[in-house]
């Protein structure tokens, strides 16, 4: 598949928070993982490449084309999801859905009746009528039932329950074996270990890592000790009841009295929030 999203130089400047120079590509039918702490710049990047923020400089290309001239063609190929519905929260879902629909030329019905079923979504209801998680899985319905080439969510999971997160990772995971892009930004990094091929790490609106969750964790080690710290490039040191941690590089020499265990993608980033690394 050709290319489905390039993102050169975007910059967003606010009065108190620069996004600065976000570079980044997705690879055609990868899940990746959009990660930061509140306030890194997520949603202002996502809501940026869809043109709902103006960026202030950059190049977005999606599926080879800039927006100039292609922006309704361009959005009818993409899925978007920020938060729940929030609009129309008086009108019945089956009315929404149906100016929804005919925005896009390549709506699926049954796609939709099928998600529709899978989220338990009863279409008689208004969005005021929901709960915040079911207002979320309505609007994944929306966004997965057109057949979008491609999936930009911000933070999808957030507000569903274990077990609907799960059956929405398997739906990704089955999206994406059938070829769909997605990208998705999330605090639940344990939802990245379950289903992300990549994963775009912003600090302080700039991005510090990209590039596939298995090389960026095999960059690096949690090394644990009690008493007197090891010598040694030691990351973002934070104490325990058991003791001390640091993340070090995945070659540290490891003293006596110091453990080395793998590093989750939280792990990993506690200690480099920590540490202010770059
Ligand atoms: N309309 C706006 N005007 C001024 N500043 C804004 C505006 N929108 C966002 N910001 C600022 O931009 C910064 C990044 O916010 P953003 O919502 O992109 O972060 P985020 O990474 O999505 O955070 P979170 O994980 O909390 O959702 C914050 O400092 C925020 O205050």
């Amino acid at each position: 598949m050709s290319e489905v999203l390039s993102v050169q130089g975007l910059c967003k400047y606010y009065e108190k928070f620069r996004l600065e120079n976000i570079a980044f590509d997705l690879r055609p039918g990868a899940i990746t993982g959009f990660i930061g702490r509140n306030g890194a710049g997520k949603t202002t990047t996502l809501k940026s490449l869809l043109n709902f923020v103006h960026p202030d400089a950059g190049e977005i290309r999606f599926f080879g084309k800039t927006f100039g001239g292609n922006e309704t063609e361009i959005k009818s190929r993409i899925g978007f999801v920020s938060g729940g519905v929030h609009y129309y929260t008086m009108k019945k879902l089956k009315a929404i859905t149906a100016v929804t629909a005919r925005f896009y030329p390549a709506w699926d019905e049954g796609a939709y009746r099928n998600y529709l079923e899978r989220f338990s979504l009863d279409e008689n209801k208004t969005p005021g009528e929901l709960s915040e998680g079911m207002k979320v899985k309505y609007a994944l319905t929306l966004a997965l039932s057109h057949g979008a080439e491609l999936l930009l969510l911000d933070e999808p999971t957030s507000g569903l329950d274990p077990v609907s997160r799960d059956e929405l990772l398997e739906i990704f995971l089955d999206l994406a074996e059938r070829g769909t892009t997605i990208l998705f930004s999330t605090h639940i990094t344990s939802d990245l270990e379950k289903s992300a091929d990549d994963i775009i790490y912003i600090k302080g609106g700039r991005v510090v890592e990209r590039g596939a969750v298995g090389d960026f964790l095999a960059r690096y080690r949690v090394a644990r000790w009690t008493g007197e710290a090891p010598a040694g490039a030691l990351m973002g040191v934070k104490r325990d009841k058991t003791g001390s941690s640091a993340l070090v590089a995945a070659d540290f020499a490891a003293g006596e009295g110091v453990i080395l265990e793998d590093a989750d993608l939280e792990t990993v980033m506690v200690h480099m929030e920590r540490e202010g690394a770059q």
